[in-house]
């Protein structure tokens, strides 16, 4: 009972030390031993594709940087992370590129390591990977990453032979359409005017540009020392340790921007999601390793939820699935 108190006692200090007292008190919460809890997030600066500083960054540097970002603030020894999930959709060696990059951060070669690809939730789908593992008693200690890199795997459905069956199967053609015209599907079909979408990118990029003048994004950005090449092709070395989606924005300059992928269209270079590269990495436990090891817990999995939409309108995805989500963790909105 004194063992059970004094575990309790750890648990409660790690969980009020990060701030999650309000989410303690819903009356659905409870700790238990078993809950799956993050004791590390970590990412790179997110750059632009093409032009930014990781234009030139390997996709392995950019994973390796994370790696060794949540090992060094954890405290932990490689050899205790049982398990490594990388999510990725563009690089078609991910398979090598996730094991090079393993042991560019230090991990010997008996951690295992492997690749999934669920689009644009395929960091999220690792960490469920990682969290699979640690329900079903396979691992104690896991990592969980992401990483894209669209200046060295540009997006899109070229460079491949297409299948001519798909032409009977317009769902199936649906799933090549770009990001952008799906974009503009779902603003004419759910009625989602310019206005509305230059709204939402000013708040975003008002609250964006907040956080990181605030230093809020510090914490949890590793800076990477990487090489860029100049307009004349020649290298330099440089440290990244900001952002470089956040610019001064103003309706006004929103208004200006013409359609970027449909004539008439309202999707623009400032109200899309930008296109960019970087990296992200968490280390994901059980409640009660957490404790043991003294590691802060900085968030808990609650549930989780997939669900498919139709493909021309893929980005309202979250939309289908939080409902479920909500519904599997006891809660509603
Ligand atoms: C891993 C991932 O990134 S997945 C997500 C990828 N996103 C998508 O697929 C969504 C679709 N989006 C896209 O394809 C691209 O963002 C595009 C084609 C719309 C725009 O791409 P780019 O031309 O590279 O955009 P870029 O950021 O350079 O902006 C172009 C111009 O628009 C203007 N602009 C962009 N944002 C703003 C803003 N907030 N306010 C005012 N002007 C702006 C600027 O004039 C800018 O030129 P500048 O950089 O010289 O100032």
């Amino acid at each position: 009972m004194e063992r059970l108190t004094t575990i309790f006692q750890h648990l409660n200090a790690a969980e009020q030390s990060v701030g999650l007292r309000e989410v303690a008190s819903l009356p659905s919460y409870q700790r238990k031993a078993d809950d799956i809890v993050v004791v590390s997030a970590l990412r790179t600066p997110i750059t632009k594709a093409k032009r930014g500083y990781f234009k030139d960054t390997y996709v392995d540097d950019m994973l390796a940087a994370v790696f060794q970002g949540v090992l060094s603030d954890t405290g932990l020894s490689a050899s205790d992370i049982a398990d490594v999930c990388v999510g990725n959709v563009g690089d078609p060696k991910i398979a090598l590129t996730a094991r090079v990059a393993q042991f560019f951060s230090g991990m010997p070669e008996t951690v295992p390591v492997y690749h999934t690809n669920r689009q644009c939730a395929s960091g999220l789908q690792a960490f469920m990977n990682v969290a699979g593992s640690l329900k079903t008693g396979q691992c104690d200690i896991g990592i969980a990453a992401g990483v894209e890199s669209l200046s060295k795997n540009p997006m899109g459905a070229s460079g491949f032979e297409l299948n001519p069956r798909l032409k009977d199967y317009p769902k199936a053609q649906d799933s090549l359409l770009p990001m952008g015209i799906t974009s503009e599907n779902v603003a004419s079909r759910f009625g989602i005017s310019r206005r509305a979408q230059d709204e939402f990118a000013l708040a975003s990029q008002q609250k964006a540009a907040k956080a990181a003048a605030s230093g809020l994004f510090d914490a949890e950005i590793v800076p990477v020392t990487t090489t860029v090449a100049d307009a004349g092709g020649q290298l330099k070395t440089v440290t990244v340790s900001k952002d470089e989606g956040i610019r001064p924005t103003t309706m006004e300059g929103l208004a200006k921007l013409r359609a970027v992928f449909k004539e008439g269209g309202s999707t623009t270079a400032g109200n899309s999601s930008q296109l960019s590269d970087g990296a992200a990495a968490v280390v994901v436990t059980t409640r009660g390793e957490a404790a043991k090891r003294g590691l802060p817990v900085l968030g808990v999995l609650r549930s989780f939820a997939v669900i498919g939409c139709p493909p021309d309108i893929m980005g309202i995805g979250p939309a289908v699935a939080i409902p479920e989500a909500l519904k599997k963790a006891g809660e509603s909105f």
